[in-house]
Order: structure tokens, then sequence, then C-alpha cells
């Protein structure tokens, strides 16, 4: 028996959308269009980083309009995660619908000198990882409140072999209350009900409900009040969604420009893509750009929060407790290390030299320098995959194509070298072996292990 819903069953479920687009509302030739297009799936989209040429990197793909970094792949055959370069953190696995709120927040720009970002509701990491690549001079704060989703997210930001960031995992107003008015942008991207996961099966009908809609709409609002505190005066607030309910979209943005200091801030560069009267709200749908869908607003914010004395960018750091010791491995593995380091328990984070004062304090994560196992510490995987900074590995080898699909896969590999050696595939990092007489034995954490063809 075949127990897949029938497209009319599909299509009545998808009801209660009519009454939520509000002044999205569509004619019935056009809802039929978009809840066949909601329900199906999109072609996989990716993310290169700004010095990759996307006909390097061997798959056909499209460019996406909004989104001067991202394409989508135009064989459905292809697996983008299953090569060389997507190991090697040339791109990311993104869908092109949540390339909106990059684009709101000019994550394809050329970084502005000292940038301070917050990207509130993290994890996993999409877009953290696409802002923490543009980020300059400047610096990120990635929070995620809920605890068992800081792991993804630690993961995606590592592969960009920046340390210019920190994990913090508080709920947003105890943030505002830390942090309030420094940043420059903050990137709300708030949990929602998330009708545009509908068509991956990553989400249930009750995405369509009043009821799971109004619970969104009101945990959103919640977010939204510290974020707009969050901001430094004459900073951004970009919200993003994955949902298409207006309550949860320009509802929200008419909610906030109303709030003192709050207005909206045009964006010219997705005026193709305008939603409504707010004049900054934007959206992608499923049946006119072939994505998932997404909603992005772009407000600006006047609001005189108090900044607590310690939360200036590139402020002298205040004397507070002296750092505890680097353990004595480190120096070996590395020619040079940077200055600023927390030992948390089990692992360490090595930030750069004028990262903001205020990350002992606030910190959850952080770019890894060394982890313990037992009473023995190691380098960490991040540390291998370092670009930026001063941190670089005292040995490396590069492998060919079938040495890195070996290492890649977890298994030893032949290496020359005695000690700590990271591994490298056309300059491109992949992890750390411990060479001894001959052989590299793999130190690929589980999570990066994969199968490249
Ligand atoms: C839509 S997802 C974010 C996706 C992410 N920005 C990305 O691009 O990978 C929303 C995130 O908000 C987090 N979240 C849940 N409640 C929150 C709250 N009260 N404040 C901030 N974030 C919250 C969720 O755990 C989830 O990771």
């Amino acid at each position: 028996m075949n127990d897949e819903p029938s497209d009319a069953d599909q299509h009545d479920a998808l009801q209660p959308l009519v009454a939520a687009l509000g002044n999205a509302a569509m004619r019935p030739e056009e809802f039929a269009a978009f809840s066949a297009a909601l329900m199906s799936r999109h072609p996989s989209a990716v993310r290169y980083r700004a010095d990759i040429d996307p006909g390097d990197v061997g798959f056909p793909v499209r460019p996406i309009p909004w989104y001067s970094l991202g394409y989508q792949c135009t064989d459905p055959a292809v697996r983008p995660s299953r090569s060389l370069q997507y190991a090697a953190g040339d791109f990311f696995i993104q869908d092109a619908g949540s390339m909106l709120a990059l684009a709101a927040s000019d994550a394809d720009r050329p970084p502005q000198r000292d940038r301070l970002i917050c990207d509130l509701c993290a994890a996993p990491g999409g877009k953290s990882s696409a802002l923490l690549e543009s980020i300059g001079d400047g610096f990120l704060l990635a929070n995620e409140p809920i605890k068992s989703r800081i792991a993804p997210l630690a993961y995606n930001l590592a592969r960009t072999g920046s340390d210019r960031y920190a994990i913090s995992s508080l709920d947003p107003e105890r943030l505002q209350s830390r942090l309030g008015g420094i940043f420059d942008l903050v990137l709300a991207d708030v949990p929602c009900s998330g009708q545009a996961l509908l068509g991956r099966g990553k989400q249930s009908l009750a995405a369509v409900s009043k009821t799971q809609i109004e619970h969104s709409a009101l945990r959103a609002r919640r977010i939204l009040a510290s974020a707009v505190n969050l901001v430094r005066p004459g900073g951004r607030l970009v919200l993003s969604t994955c949902t298409f309910a207006e309550a949860e979209n320009e509802s929200q943005v008419r909610w906030l420009l109303d709030q003192d200091g709050v207005t909206a801030q045009p964006l010219d560069r997705l005026a193709d893509y305008a939603s409504d009267e707010t004049g900054c709200s934007y959206r992608l749908w499923p049946h006119r750009h072939d994505c998932a869908g997404s909603f992005a607003a772009s407000l600006r914010c006047d609001i005189d929060s108090s900044i607590p004395a310690e939360s200036g960018f590139r402020k002298k750091r205040k004397r507070g407790k002296k750092q505890e010791r680097l353990p004595e491995g480190c120096g070996e593995w590395f020619d040079a290390l940077p200055q600023r380091h927390q030992v948390a328990g089990a692992v360490i984070w090595a930030w750069p030299d004028d990262a903001p004062p205020w990350l002992g304090s606030i910190a959850a994560g952080g770019p890894e320098l060394a982890y313990r196992t037992g009473q023995t510490w190691k380098p960490s995987h991040e540390a291998a995959l370092r670009r930026d900074g001063v941190l670089r590995a005292s040995q490396s080898i590069d492998v060919d194509a079938p040495t890195a699909q070996l290492f890649l896969s977890g298994q030893p590999i032949p290496c020359d070298a005695s000690g700590w050696c990271v591994v490298r595939h056309r300059g491109r990092a992949l992890g750390w072996v411990k060479a001894s007489r001959g052989t590299g034995k793999n130190h690929l954490p589980a999570a990066a292990r994969m199968n490249v063809g």
C-alpha cells in the first residue's frame, strides 16, 4: 500500500496557508503552483569562498541571482558533499533561499573594517560561516542558546579557517544585558514554523497550522525585542525566516518599525524581491525562484541601549585573571601561537590579540587550539584548518588526490614526518596525522570523515 499523501491531500493540508499568507495572498492558480513547488525538492546549492573560481570546482553550476557567491547545481546526479573541494572547505552546501539573508547582510561584499557582528540564532552555522568568511578585520559572535546545537555550529565555523569568532550560548535577553548596543550588524535568523522545509521532509504539515504559526511568532518577537537592543546606534538588524506566514514575517517587521529608533533600511540589491509596503522586506518563493523559499528584512536601529563598560571592540584588554600556561606540546605543533588563549576544561581556545575584551566572560566556544583526552593534550582539528591569524602548523605534507581520499575516510597514510603534521591537498588543510616510522596515524574527528570520489 502506498502511504504517500496524494497531491490533492497535500493541497488540502496546505489550505491554512491561504489565510496565513496575509497580504502576500495569491490567486488559486498561483497557490496551486506554490503548494506544488513547496512540496518539491529544489536543486542543491553551494556557496563558494570568495577566492574560489566556480570553474575549478568540477561540477556544473549556474549563478544564483540574489547572492554573488551562491550557485545552484544543474546536474541532479552530482553530490557536492562527495568532493575533495568540499572536504577542503572551498564551498559550503546551503539552500539558495538561505542566501537571501546573506544578501541582506552583505556577506558577499568586501569587508568593512572593525565590523562587529552578532548572529543571534546561529546553529548549525550555515549563515554564521558565510558572515565569518566576510569578516575581514572584524569579529563574529555566534550565539546559540541550545547547547546540544553548538557542536555542528563549532564545526561549521572551524571550516572557514578563521579565528575571528566566539560562540556564546545565552538567551538573547541575557546577551543584551551583557553586550547591549555594540554590534554593527545583528542577524536574527529566528526559529520559525519552517514551512519552507516541507519539501525536504524536514518539517511536518503542522508547520502551516495557526497554533504553530502563533507560537513561533510569539517566540520570535521575544528574540527580536532583545535583538534591536544589541545593535549599536546606526547599526543594522537583519531578520530572516524560512517560512511564509505573514505573522512571522512582515507583521514582525511592522511591529519592529513601531519601536522608537527603528526604521526601514531598504536594500537596492534586493529590489526585485521586495514583498510589501514596509519598504525593507524581501521574499523568495519556491514556484518563482526555484528554491525552498525564505524571508529577510533589513532595519536600521538608533536605540541608545546601555553599553557595559567592558564591551568596546579593540579596547585595551583589562588586566584580569592571569592566563593559564599552555601545555608543553603546543610550542612544537605550531611555529607561532596567538597570545590570547583560554583554557576551558578539556579544550583551549586561541584568539587574535585584537579580539574583543569580553570574550573570556561569555564564550562557550571558540577557535580551538588544543584538546585534552585524559592527561594528554593534542592539537585540535580546528587548528589544522586555520587559514587566517598567526597560528601555523610546524609540519605539513601535501598529498595527491588518492591519498587525500584515504585520509578523509579515516585511514592512516604514508608520511615521512615525525610527530604532529597537517595533511594538505592542493594547499588546503584537511586535518592532522601523528607520524612515525613512515606512517601517519589518522586524527581526523569522526564528524569530519567522509567518502569522496
Ligand atoms: C532557523 S535556525 C538558525 C539557522 C542558522 N542561522 C543557520 O543558518 O544555520 C534557528 C536557531 O535558533 C535557535 N533558538 C531557539 N530558541 C532561541 C532563542 N530563544 N533565542 C535565540 N535562538 C534560539 C534554534 O536552536 C536554532 O538553532
